[in-house]
């Protein structure tokens, strides 16, 4: 568990956090520019001091009352915008900074890292000769040598372009399913946190909004995340069976089984399914002469209007309607004409290019199991 609570004023900006979130997994610190976002990560490393302020991090008080560990004493790494390696020195002589700065024994080794980046190639250049998103999968490796508890990245991918980004993303997703070191990743970049993160800290002028898993608060109709001009889904699976021959995978979710385009591994493969509400149609019946592949059984929980006669539907998958969170973008006249109500058992239909999987990037996975903790 991370426990976290600070407060103070920095010039005219007032600071009133307080979050509890699971101590493993990617915690993204979400809210528009100038929130508190990083003010919150840099009072997390210890870079800034806020009396009265409260930390634990997995059973470690940091902060509690007069009790204040430097930060250099806090076992962090801290992944900025920019990389700041050594320009001169070698992707492995960064990385070897990285190994000394550890303060335990190896839990996560150079090899582990490489791996898991795809550093290999890179591994005699020097930094200057790397582009923006290898610099960065060399940044997060030197963070996660230094064997940190807990790894902050404050808005790690916001200086690379669209395509360094689209890049480096599948080694982050790569890195949280094969570690258990939390992370607390700020970012304001709706898509970004969709694909990444298992819990949500919305964060507004200063405050917490909200906190809690991901899929609830991006369907929580109380909160700003859903009525975004695209608002989507996001639903954590598991691959069941997969099928070559038309290149397409079942996946288990919560209340269902949505067919997947790709191959994206064995069965048992965990992957994240990202479903936009405007990719999602209703109807009362399974249609039989359609080129949609996945009709899913979904009951009503409520809906939104928006300002362009849109209605945003809140649905729960499942015949029982207990599944995963999905949203539907229907017209209010569509609304009105099929009678459509609060806790009515619909069937929902997602178009297949929907489907947004953010499996690992190919090749083999290590397993720093051994040394794993948590
Ligand atoms: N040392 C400081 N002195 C005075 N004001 C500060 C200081 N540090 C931050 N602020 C102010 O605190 C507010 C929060 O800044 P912070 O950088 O934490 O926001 P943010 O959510 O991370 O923003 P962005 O997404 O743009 O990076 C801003 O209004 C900023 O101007």
């Amino acid at each position: 568990m991370i426990e976290a609570s600070f407060r103070g004023r920095l010039g005219s900006f007032d600071l009133d956090v307080g979050f509890a979130v699971p101590g493993r997994g990617i915690t993204a610190l979400f809210g528009p520019s100038g929130c508190g976002k990083t003010t919150v990560l840099r009072a997390v490393a210890g870079l800034m001091r806020l009396p009265g302020g409260q930390l634990c991090v997995n059973g470690a008080q940091w902060q509690a009352g007069r009790r204040f560990v430097p930060p250099h004493r806090r076992a962090i790494g801290y992944v900025f915008q920019e990389a700041s390696l050594f320009p001169h020195l070698s992707v492995e002589a960064n990385l070897r900074f990285g190994l000394r700065r550890a303060r335990c024994a190896p839990r996560i080794g150079m090899d582990d890292v490489v791996a898991l980046l795809g550093i290999a190639p890179l591994f005699d250049r020097p930094a200057e000769m790397l582009s923006g998103g290898e610099r960065q999968r060399v940044a997060i490796g030197r963070a996660l040598l230094s064997q940190p508890d807990l790894l902050l990245m404050d808005e790690p991918l916001s200086a690379l372009d669209r395509f360094s980004k689209d890049d480096i993303l599948p080694y982050l997703e790569r890195l949280h399913a094969a570690l258990s070191i939390p992370v607390l990743y700020v970012s304001h970049d709706i898509a970004e946190v969709e694909r990444l993160a298992d819990t949500l800290v919305l964060m507004q002028a200063g405050r917490v909004r909200a906190a809690g898993p991901i899929a609830d608060l991006l369907a929580d109709p109380a909160l700003p995340l859903i009525h975004l001009p695209e608002p989507a889904a996001v639903i954590d699976g598991k691959v069941i069976a997969s099928d070559p021959q038309y290149g397409l995978c079942d996946v288990n979710v919560p209340g269902g089984v949505v067919v997947v385009p790709g191959d994206l591994g064995p069965p048992g493969t965990r992957c994240r399914l990202r479903i936009p509400a405007s990719d999602v149609s209703l109807g009362r019946h399974v249609p039989l002469d359609t080129t949609i592949l996945n009709a899913l059984p979904a009951r009503i929980e409520g809906a939104e209007t928006t300002r362009d006669h849109q209605m945003t539907v809140r649905l729960r998958l499942g015949a029982d309607g207990e599944g995963a969170a999905l949203l539907a973008r229907v017209s209010r006249k569509s609304w009105d004409r099929l009678g459509l109500h609060q806790g009515e058992q619909v069937v929902a239909r997602l178009k297949a290019v929907a489907l947004a999987e953010s499996g690992p990037p190919s090749g083999p996975v290590p397993d720093p199991a051994e040394n794993r903790r948590g």
